[in-house]
């Protein structure tokens, strides 16, 4: 009764009773209930809950887990379960104790098979009461294969999801009716979702592309509708700050199991950047291209720097293309040049891994140099790490060969290409130094053309420049490599002679010199001959610096030129005096006229046929309280190089017209005054107009005033001296050419001067009765003055044996100490006095 009423118990509770009837047969259905429990296929056991020992378990248990029934009726359930799930179980019972519970599911648990193999369980128990055991019924259902199904499908799942996730791109996909089945997490943020589940049943409506919603929707049904996927299309859409971003799109029908088509997978690449980056690459590819600037890139190989890049100006600077110096070693670019100061600095910048700047003599494909400023910087890796090199090439020749040209130009003599006093300067500096060390001597010559300034002005500047062009030509020559030619200016050249052989200025070294100069030259239609004067300072005698040399040079050189030119004169300590005399002259010759101490005396010229006195010339006297009478001979010319005789000039003409004016005026025979006019005198603009003052001042009628001048007065600027002597002639004044013969003047040129008298130059009086040439010159000036209608007068006759001659000649006048010496006003007035 008590069995029954507890079964019945039981029953209410839903709870099994099992075990023996309490008469200790079991029932016909507990046998029933064996061996159902026996034979189940699933395992199954029932445990005391109090002692948790096995009190019965299945054959289905046994096989499973590899015991027999025996082993397990000795074990509690703790016994096939791992030691780390043994706190749980002990925390599952303790929630389950003490309650006769319904059937229950305890979840999955690890068993351990006999052999410790674990598998995975899925329990669920019933509260029974087991031959008076508080028990539980265990039913366990192996899931260890589902389990790990279950596993690989989540781990499957995660993959799948932190792919998609990790893919840099927008991912996402849609249904047939193009609401989002679900994104990536790039698409969701691009979207501004929190989270890619927030996609799901959305269109792209919802999405902050809305405003593009339309034409995205356009694209995706045609990929739905028609199958055919969209690939690689650019499209700019609104990205997730709201801007306009650059995207390559590509969408594809998604396919279901049974090849339907499903939806749509889409993929957006955000290339905004790539976008920029290209751009900024074509952008630095076209400036590479169009830079005037040769640029090349290079790279280390093999401990050579090859080019990998040039851009077109390179091929259009050097002459190389591309594919010709791709591979090569920048170096080829020197060619065998390659001693460059530039080529060291850029060693050094390589090495040192420094930007530089330097100056390197390139040379082109086809030979040629062009000078290359080339600045270099390195191309650093991420790691800091010199990959490249950068160079950027600028074509300086031009600037390079305006530098030298200017440098020439600065340096050298524009007309003859030789150095000029500049460079000389240097040379001999640098000569002295040498030649100090090593106690050597040299020579420094300067040279100046006899007469040139009259080749000059009759044949004209262009046959000058040629002259002296070819003169220039001829020194160098004749001189050796270790000397200089250099010119200093119009015709005066100067030479600076090194180490002669022999340890003097050999007389060969001269000839050679003389021989440059007065080789026969022809220029156009013109032969020519010319002659030099040389002027000559030996270091160390004559001078220890350049500036004492050059200038006791220049002082021998004019000591030959007065001493008739074509001459080498060396310096003595003499000339210095003369110097010196003609700075105390220059000195006084300032006050001289505001201190009255000018005086002119008279030299009587006289009629060959008649022999009266036919003319007086007057000639300028100084009578210095110092230096007592001064000859013209030491001052004119100091008087006209400073310029100050054009004042000289014009009180020598307003003297000599108010002394012949008061002669007249004295009642003496009225003859006319010769003036000599120097050239500067002559050139001066106010010259016509100061004889016409000078005339007027004294009352003096022109016809008495006679103006001589020097054939160099007449060479230069012919139309202008033809013009003011044209004017001279008009207002009755007569003309003549003193000192002819000494300079360069033509009879045939002479004929378009209104002149009226030739003054033969006194030189060639006093030679011609010893010298046939120069009486034949003598001769010929007659005989041509006359042809021109010309009077001649000689100069310098002192002799009756030269009157003789020269009135066999037919000369018309004779001066000279013959008839008289220059003499003071008064004696000239008692000359003038007895032709009355
Ligand atoms: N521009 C100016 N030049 C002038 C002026 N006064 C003179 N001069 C020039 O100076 C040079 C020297 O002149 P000077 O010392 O007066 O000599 C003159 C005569 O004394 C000299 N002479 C005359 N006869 C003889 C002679 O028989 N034998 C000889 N040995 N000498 C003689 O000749 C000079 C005259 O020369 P020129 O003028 O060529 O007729 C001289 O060149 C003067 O021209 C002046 O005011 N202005």
């Amino acid at each position: 009764m008590k069995g029954q009423y507890r079964a019945a118990a039981n029953r209410r509770k839903g709870l099994p009773v099992l075990g023996r009837s309490p008469h200790g047969a079991p029932p016909r259905m507990l046998t029933r209930f064996g061996d159902l429990f026996q034979d189940h296929p699933q395992p199954m056991w029932i445990y005391d809950v109090d002692t948790l020992r096995f009190l019965r378990v299945n054959a289905a248990a046994c096989r499973h887990y590899g015991y027999t029934t025996d082993e397990f009726l000795h074990m509690t359930i703790r016994d096939i379960r791992p030691r780390d799930e043994h706190a749980r179980l002990e925390a599952d019972l303790a929630a389950t104790a003490g309650e006769q519970k319904a059937p229950q599911s305890s979840g999955v648990w690890t068993h351990l098979k006999r052999d410790g193999t674990p598998i995975a369980v899925r329990i669920s128990s019933h509260a029974v009461t087991y031959l008076g055991h508080r028990a539980r019924l265990v039913f366990a259902l192996d899931v260890t294969a589902q389990e790990a199904t279950e596993r690989a499908l989540y781990r499957s799942e995660q993959l799948y999801r932190s792919l998609i996730d990790t893919m840099p791109h927008q991912v996402y996909w849609k249904d047939l009716d193009l609401q989002y089945v679900g994104c990536n997490r790039v698409f969701a943020e691009a979207a501004g979702l929190d989270d890619p589940q927030e996609v799901v049943g959305k269109s792209d409506e919802n999405l902050i592309w809305r405003r593009q919603a339309q034409r995205m929707a356009a694209e995706d049904r045609i990929v739905v509708d028609t199958g055919h996927p969209l690939l690689d299309r650019e499209d700019t859409l609104t990205g997730p700050d709201g801007k306009q971003r650059r995207y390559l799109v590509n969408k594809l029908p998604l396919y279901g199991p049974e090849g339907a088509i499903i939806g749509m997978l889409g993929t957006l690449e955000d290339i905004t950047s790539r976008r920029k980056a290209e751009e900024t690459l074509r952008l630095q590819g076209r400036a590479l291209d169009a830079s005037v600037n040769a640029i090349v890139i290079t790279r280390q190989v093999n401990r050579q720097d090859v080019i990998v890049y040039a851009n077109p100006a390179f091929a259009r600077i050097s002459g190389y293309e591309l594919a010709e110096v791709v591979g090569q070693d920048c170096r080829f670019l020197q060619a065998d040049d390659r001693d460059q100061e530039g080529l060291y600095l850029l060693r050094d910048a390589l090495q040192t891994n420094r930007e530089a700047t330097v100056v390197l003599r390139n040379y082109r494909k086809d030979g040629t140099l062009f000078w290359n400023q080339l600045h270099i910087a390195p191309v650093l890796d991420a790691g800091g790490k010199v990959t490249h090199w950068v160079g950027v090439i600028n074509d300086i020749t031009d600037t390079m060969r305006y530098q030298q040209d200017l440098e020439h130009q600065s340096t050298h003599d524009a007309l003859t290409g030789l150095p000029n006093r500049n460079l000389f300067r240097d040379r001999l500096d640098q000569a002295i130094s040498y030649a100090a060390r090593y106690r050597n001597q040299l020579w420094v010559v300067v040279l100046d053309l006899d007469n040139f300034k009259l080749i000059n002005d009759t044949l004209g500047h262009a046959v000058g420049d040629s002259l002296l062009q070819t003169v220039g030509e001829r020194l160098r020559a004749a001189l050796r490599d270790s000397d200089t030619v250099a010119r200093l200016g119009g015709d005066e050249f100067i030479l600076l002679l090194l180490d002669q052989p022999g340890g003097g200025l050999s007389q060969r070294t001269v000839q050679t010199i003389l021989e440059a100069v007065s080789a026969p030259m022809r220029l156009g239609a013109h032969d020519l001959a010319l002659t030099c004067s040389m002027g000559v300072a030996v270091y160390p005698r004559d001078g220890e610096t350049g500036s004492s040399l050059f200038k006791h040079a220049d002082i021998a050189l004019y000591r030959a030129k007065d001493g008739g030119r074509n001459q080498l004169q060396f310096y003595t300590e003499e000339m210095n005096d003369r110097v010196t005399e003609r700075t105390l002259i220059e000195g006084h010759l300032r006050h001289a006229l505001v201190r009255n101490e000018f005086l002119l005396y008279f030299q009587p010229r006289v009629d060959c046929v008649s022999g009266e006195v036919v003319g007086l010339e007057a000639l300028l006297r100084w009578q210095h309280p110092e230096l007592g009478l001064v000859s013209p001979v030491r001052f004119i010319s100091v008087a006209e190089e400073t310029g100050r005789i054009v004042e000289i000039g014009e009180w020598v003409l307003k003297t000599a017209c108010l002394q012949a004016m008061a002669w007249q005026q004295a009642g003496l025979a009225p003859v006319p005054v010769a003036v000599n006019v120097s050239a500067r005198q002559f050139r001066h603009a106010a010259f016509v107009q100061e004889v016409k003052d000078a005339l007027e001042a004294s009352g003096l009628e022109p016809r008495y005033l006679e103006l001589e001048l020097t054939e160099s007065v007449m060479m230069h600027n012919v139309d202008v001296v033809i013009a003011a002597m044209s004017q001279l002639k008009e207002m009755g004044i007569c003309l003549s050419i003193d000192d002819f013969g000494t300079g360069y003047s033509s009879l045939n040129y002479l004929r378009r001067f209104p002149i009226d008298y030739l003054k033969i130059d006194q030189s060639f009086v006093r030679d011609m009765l010893d010298d046939p040439p120069g009486a034949a010159i003598v001769r010929s000036i007659i005989a041509l003055g006359h042809s021109l209608a010309f009077r001649i007068i000689a100069e310098g006759v002192e002799t009756p044996e030269q009157l003789a001659y020269l009135k066999e000649e037919g000369c018309d006048e004779i001066q000279g100490y013959l008839c008289s010496r220059p003499v003071p006003e008064k004696e000239a007035a008692v000359l003038l006095g007895s032709e009355r």
